[in-house]
């Protein structure tokens, strides 16, 4: 097996899944207003009578709705619950925590704003008419999970009754990823699509539309076998049977699955968990192509497959193995593409270029700010790598643009897009940043395991942050604290902690290292006053010296802690036990994070008046850190000025700290001083034609501790951005520490940093 496939399963468990549901505000979406509600002169634009204003306009030119409302880029995510997943017939208020999902998909991979409508109905007519008169509400209809044959006939009528594109995510999404998949399949091994043959399981929505783009895709029509749960379907067969599957019924002695994968060189399942069996796969042609699509469990697993053959290729619809085939990589961006060019619908040309689009990705070279969403292994187009995954940030400037190019090409586009180039920048623009960023990072652990000290053991959150930390397949957990404490609060929370390999908990007072980490103290301190015994109580009761110390003598990689200890306190807890780097100095980094950029701020927690010195040691250090994040770093030293206009004491130091870095020979792209102003906004820096930045700065560094911390907070507590950190960069050991009070999320985060060592 590669390492690809071997890597850490993730895990959760059922009581986890349910509580991400309920936690906090219950599901998974809420309405953020996008306009200013407060005064009474917002109100009267917002609500009546300024609002009666865009209604007249609307009234008299209907296509102004996309102006003055949400339309253009919202999405209805409507189901009746009749297919839920692989599930089955489950109903319609059982589909919603899919459809909030999908909803949530669409903004996370696409920027497209979605609401999720259950209709509780499995009445064809009434579906449709519960449907065709919401078009005013919306830019485009996603349907989704509704069952064969039922959903053919709904969108079928929807897509002639509406004119906004209708698309059946279970049918065109899933048939475009597997169609791209295939195309690249089929590359790889050397085979000719006019001669493959196909073995597809499930016909239904999925399986139905699969079959047909491939075929429009080139596969012979006799080389296609189509399969239901009676078996294959032959021409004749009248058990089961309706005019989709008929459509594909061939002449064939083959009467069962099995019969029909003897020698094929591909299998698409759509069908359901298990359905295809060790067996059949043995009979399969030479090097075959397996896509066991069915979810959440695949009709075959890798791991059954690796058993009989290690010639294949495998891909399932699950996000923890290589090669995922799943729908998600399609409707955020295919809806994307329509909505922007006002596709009054979604053909098979734009279906088509979506498909062609995604095959030619997962043959590109992948650049090093995509390598780390691929786990920081560069994936190289081959068997493991057949398909880009969900994460690759190229899909949003890829796939939108070939949609839409394709709407303008077929005349379905109502305002083509004008410039593709312009388009793609700001497609790029819509990828949420906070995922992306700390995506590179847990993709990393993942495939570096580490073992993380959770110095707070007994509380609550971190109990649940080391749990998620084992979960996430992230290391092992190593909670310091009373045994019966944790064990009492674990209960309590109901967590069980016992059935979780990857959870250590060590209590300091009765550790086997007790003595060794009291005498290493007792050498670091006794000439700062401190006495064996206080070195022994340090080691004994408190949980950020003896964590350290684990770290320090290698019983763990990283360590993180502050939930209970304000940041200062904890940081010096630490210091006594730590020190820097040799050769580099601590300082704290924040990363502030907003849609379409990520800037990070230094020194936002240690030198509160720096020296020119030790502002260019700042830049330094901070520039280390961007580059561990996968960005190539572009670092404005601030100040209130640029370049010497006004004067200023402040001014002068950042100055000095420039010429500074230019005698070292810095291997970064600095400059300053330059105001927040000049160096942040685009084109801003056009007036300084010597300025050594190519563009916006990536890396502020400010000139002093206050100037670095107020102006991160009021960020962070303007909604104006995520704020992450202050990171601890500098120190010899990875630590990192949480703002006092921190949620479970955030912890885990912040472990994974540390894990990550992203203090260098
Ligand atoms: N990876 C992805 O992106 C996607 C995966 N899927 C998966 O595909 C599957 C089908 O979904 P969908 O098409 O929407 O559902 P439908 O209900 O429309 O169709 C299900 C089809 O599967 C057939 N089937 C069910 N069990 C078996 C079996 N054991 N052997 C052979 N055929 C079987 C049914 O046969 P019959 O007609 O005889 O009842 C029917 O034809 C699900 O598991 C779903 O999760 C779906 C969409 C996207
Ligand atoms: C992925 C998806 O849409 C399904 O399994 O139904
Ligand atoms: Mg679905």
């Amino acid at each position: 097996m590669t390492d690809r496939k071997k890597r850490t399963r993730l895990t959760y468990t059922d009581q986890e899944a349910l509580n991400y549901h309920s936690g906090g505000r219950p599901g998974k979406l809420e309405v953020v207003a996008t306009k200013p509600m407060t005064t009474q002169r917002d109100l009267s634009l917002a609500y009546s009578p300024g609002v009666a204003v865009p209604v007249r306009a609307i009234h008299e030119n209907p296509a102004t709705a996309y102006d003055y409302t949400a339309r253009s880029n919202l999405v209805g995510v409507i189901s009746n619950g009749t297919a839920i997943l692989g599930l089955g017939n489950l109903g319609a208020l059982a589909s919603k925590p899919v459809m909030e999902g999908k909803a949530v998909l669409f903004k996370r991979f696409a920027d497209i704003d979605a609401f999720d409508l259950e209709v509780d109905t499995e009445d064809v007519d009434a579906f449709i008419n519960s449907v065709r008169y919401l078009g005013p509400t919306f830019g485009g209809i996603n349907l989704e999970d509704i069952k064969a044959p039922e959903c053919f006939v709904i969108e079928e009528r929807l897509k002639e009754l509406m004119d906004i594109p209708v698309f059946h995510d279970d049918q065109h999404g899933t048939a475009i990823i597997a169609a791209a998949g295939i195309i690249n399949a089929l590359h790889l091994t050397g085979r000719d699509i006019s001669e493959a043959k196909l073995v597809v399981n499930g016909a239904g929505a999925a399986g139905i539309a699969s079959i047909e783009l491939v075929k429009a895709l080139g596969f012979r029509n006799e080389n296609v076998i189509l399969c239901d749960t009676k078996g294959v379907i032959y021409k004749g067969r009248t058990e089961g049977m309706n005019q989709w599957k008929s459509a594909h019924a061939v002449e064939t002695p083959a009467r069962t699955l099995a019969d029909a994968v003897q020698g094929a060189d591909i299998f698409f399942g759509l069908s359901a968990k298990g359905a295809l069996t060790p067996e059949m796969v043995a009979g399969m042609a030479e090097n075959p192509i397996i896509f066991a699509m069915a979810n959440p469990d695949p009709e075959i697993t890798p791991e059954e497959v690796s058993r009989v053959r290690d010639d294949a290729i495998m891909a399932t619809g699950r996000s923890d193995y290589p090669n995922q085939i799943n729908n998600v990589l399609g409707f955020p961006y295919i809806f994307r593409g329509a909505l922007d060019a006002r596709a009054t619908t979604i053909n098979i040309e734009m279906k088509i270029a979506a498909v062609h689009a995604l095959a030619q990705l997962a043959r590109e070279d992948v650049p090093d700010e995509v390598a780390a969403a691929y786990e920081g292994a560069r994936p190289r187009f081959g068997r493991d790598y057949i398909i880009p995954a969900p994460f690759d940030p190229r899909l949003i400037h890829v796939v939108p643009p070939a949609v839409a190019q394709a709407a303008a090409d077929t005349g379905v586009a109502r305002r083509p897009i004008d410039n593709i180039e312009v388009y793609k920048t700001e497609l790029s623009a819509r990828r949420d940043p906070v995922v992306s960023v700390l995506n590179t990072v847990f993709e990393r652990v993942r495939r570096f395991p580490k073992r993380v000290v959770f110095a707070e053991g007994e509380e609550e959150a971190v109990i649940r942050a080391a749990l998620s930390y084992v979960h996430q397949g992230l290391g092992t957990a190593i909670l310091v604290g009373r045994e019966e404490r944790i064990r009492e609060t674990a209960a309590q929370a109901g967590v069980d902690i016992d059935a979780r390999p990857g959870i250590e908990i060590h209590n300091a007072a009765r550790s086997q290292y007790n003595a060794l980490y009291t005498q290493f103290l007792y050498e670091r301190l006794q000439r700062k006053g401190f006495l064996l015994r206080d070195c022994q109580r340090l080691i004994n009761q408190d949980r950020n010296h003896f964590g350290a110390a684990m770290v320090t003598h290698g019983h763990a990689d990283a360590l993180v802690t502050g939930v209970t200890r304000n940041y200062h306190s904890a940081l010096n807890d630490v210091l006594q036990v730590i020190d820097a780097r040799p050769g580099h100095r601590i300082l704290g980094v924040s990363i502030a994070i907003t849609r379409g950029r990520t800037v990070l701020v230094a020194d936002t927690a240690i030198t509160q008046l720096p020296t020119a010195e030790d502002l260019a040691d700042i830049a330094t250090e901070a520039a280390g850190v961007a580059r561990r994040l996968g960005y190539e770093p572009r670092v404005a030293l601030l100040a209130f000025a640029n370049f010497g206009q006004p004067r200023g004491e402040r001014a002068t130091h950042v100055q000095e700290a420039v010429r500074i870095l230019d005698e070292r020979r810095a291997r970064f792209e600095y400059d300053g001083e330059l105001s927040a102003e000049v160096a942040l906004k685009p084109g801003a820096l056009a007036a300084y034609p010597f300025c050594r930045l190519k563009g916006p700065a990536n890396v502020l560094v400010m000139p002093a501790l206050h100037s670095a911390s107020i102006s991160t907070q009021m960020l962070e507590e303007l909604g104006a951005s995520t704020v992450v950190g202050p990171l601890i960069v500098g120190l010899n050991k990875p630590v990192q520490i949480v703002p006092l009070g921190a949620r479970d999320t955030d912890i885990v985060n912040i472990a994974a940093l540390a894990a990550y060592n992203i203090g260098g």
